[in-house]
């Protein structure tokens, strides 16, 4: 299959020097989650503003569906890709909640049946209706975050990037962020995870890229890259909590990796508690 995002050798050169990402080479495919991790200062969101255009390749090619970004409008690629800000602020300006999830669709000039169809889905989707007539600055952050996400669901990219998403939301905030990304893979769409929450990975169990000093140092499922010591080390990283505990106990399937709680249940009970060893740590 044809990936819908392709990254052939790009690379960034800001206009102060800085080459903020090297030779990078990544193939994204339909119905993919990916998270993209790294320190700060690796290079993710410059990566990532490449697939929307907002940035374009000083060196390399970008393909998204059949459109090269270099010579593609921002308009035309935000429409099948939507980036959702770290910073819901950025994003937000509109003075009702009703207006912000139309803004998207009225900017590509959709027709008004189609944006009140579209606007609906997204009301239904995210359960807003209560909420239509309220400032989006009047509300909780969390809530704010969400209407941002709405207002990109209902342009209904193909590509969802998410910036940051569980950042600043509590307990509650951060599960809803995990049941939207997996509603979002439901209705078909790619997301892009840019991500420091190595437990939002983890229950995502994921596609996972990690960025290091401009350059990409791996790419491959969440448990193979947990389990990479050398890979984490370089990056800076540590695995889920629940991971790092797991490592430290002496069980029978070592060349597994749990990502979480449910997973370490789930061999408890299939090993029976007594087999259980607290070990030096692996
Ligand atoms: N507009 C810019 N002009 C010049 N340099 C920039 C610009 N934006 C980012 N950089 C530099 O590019 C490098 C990569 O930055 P980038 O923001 O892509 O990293 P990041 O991994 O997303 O970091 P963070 O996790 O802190 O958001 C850094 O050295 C940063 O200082």
């Amino acid at each position: 299959m044809e990936p819908y995002i392709s990254v052939k050798n790009v690379s960034h050169k800001y206009p102060n020097g800085v080459t903020a990402i090297k030779d990078i080479n990544l193939d994204i495919h339909e119905g993919e989650v990916v998270a993209i991790l790294g320190s700060n200062g690796s290079g993710k969101t410059t990566l990532v503003k490449h697939f929307n255009g907002l940035l374009k390749p000083t060196k390399g090619e970008i393909t998204v569906g059949t459109m090269n970004t270099k010579k593609e409008r921002i308009s035309k690629l935000s429409s099948q890709v939507g980036y959702v800000f770290q910073n819901p602020n950025h994003q937000t300006f509109l003075p009702s909640v009703r207006q912000e999830l139309a803004y998207g669709c009225k900017n590509l000039k959709m027709v008004d049946e189609d944006i009140e169809t579209r606007v609906q889905k997204a009301i239904d989707l995210f359960q807003l209706e209560d909420r239509l007539d309220d400032n989006p600055f009047d509300l909780n952050s969390s809530q704010r975050k969400e209407v941002a996400m709405a207002s990109i669901m209902a342009v209904s990219p193909k590509v969802i990037v998410l910036d940051e998403p569980t950042t600043g939301q509590d307990h509650k905030g951060c599960k809803r962020v995990l049941e939207l990304v997996r509603m979002f893979k439901r209705e078909g769409h790619i997301v892009v995870l840019i991500t420091h929450d190595m437990h939002l990975i983890g229950e995502l169990n994921c596609r996972t890229v990690v960025m290091n000093q401009s350059e990409k140092i791996a790419d491959d499922h969440a448990s193979v890259v947990f389990s990479n010591k050398g890979i984490m080390e370089e990056a800076g990283l540590q695995p889920p909590q629940i991971t790092q505990f797991a490592n430290q106990i002496t069980r029978f399937d070592e060349t597994k990796t749990y990502l979480t709680v449910e997973s370490i249940i789930e061999w408890m009970k299939a090993n029976k508690e007594e087999d259980v060893k607290v070990g030096t740590g692996s």
